[in-house]
């Protein structure tokens, strides 16, 4: 399993292009350590003393967290299975009308999942970032660095999801789940600039992040 790998074993065989992983186990990676970094501050939190108010929605989200965690460590894996299984197919012989006919079946089936799997990663994604929403404001200030570090890694994780799905459009036959992959991208994206801004927008309006601000 690749989630099982150490970092250097992972990133080396992300940079090898031997066999996948691609972009979209890199993005649940990115995701998995958008949400480790808010369990992080959660949990940093509440411990600390004076953060007793708010105990009850830190509590609830470090569940949500957790469940997240788990869902992106096992969409590193889920994503590189699905492109395996679009680059065999994609390999598969085209020689003759019957195999020719077996190869454009397999290959869009390979498609369909390669394009619906990093939509997962990007909804996971996408609800890290929710959370973070909710709970920058409440987390201890020690921790906010650290939250926003996981912000930053969950929206790249949806960037880089939603590409690895627009790919994929490019070769799928079935003109109605494209047009419905291409409004969830679009929302799922939107979504996540305008959380993404809100969140900045809270964070950097004073210091000692405004010097962070472009
Ligand atoms: N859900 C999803 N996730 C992706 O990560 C994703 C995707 N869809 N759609 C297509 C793109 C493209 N991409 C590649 C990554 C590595 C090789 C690669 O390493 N190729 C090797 C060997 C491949 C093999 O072993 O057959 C080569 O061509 O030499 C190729 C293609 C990932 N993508």
């Amino acid at each position: 399993m690749l989630s099982s790998l150490n970092i250097s074993d992972f990133a080396g065989r992300l940079a090898a292009a031997e066999v996948p992983p691609g972009g979209g186990s890199a993005a649940a990676i990115s995701g998995l350590m958008g949400a480790s970094l808010l369990e992080l501050a959660v949990n940093y939190s509440l411990k600390s003393p004076g953060q007793v108010v708010c105990s009850e929605l830190l509590l609830a989200k470090q569940a949500d967290l957790s469940r997240l965690h788990i869902e992106l460590t096992i969409l590193i894996d889920r994503d590189a299975l699905a492109l395996r299984g679009l680059l065999a197919a994609a390999g598969l012989p085209e020689n003759g009308a019957e195999k020719q006919q077996a190869r454009r079946l397999a290959l869009q089936k390979a498609i369909k999942l390669a394009a619906e799997v990093p939509i997962e990663t990007a909804r996971s994604c996408l609800e890290v970032v929710e959370i973070a929403k909710t709970i920058v404001t409440k987390v201890d200030k020690m921790v906010v660095s650290d939250l926003m570090a996981g912000v930053a890694m969950a929206y790249a994780g949806i960037v880089g999801s939603l590409l690895s799905t627009a790919i994929n459009l490019n070769e799928l036959e079935d003109e109605l789940l494209v047009n419905a992959l291409k409004g969830q991208i679009y929302l799922l994206q939107s979504t996540a600039d305008e959380l993404k801004a809100a969140i900045e927008d809270k964070v950097y309006a004073s210091a000692p992040f405004s010097v962070v601000r472009g």
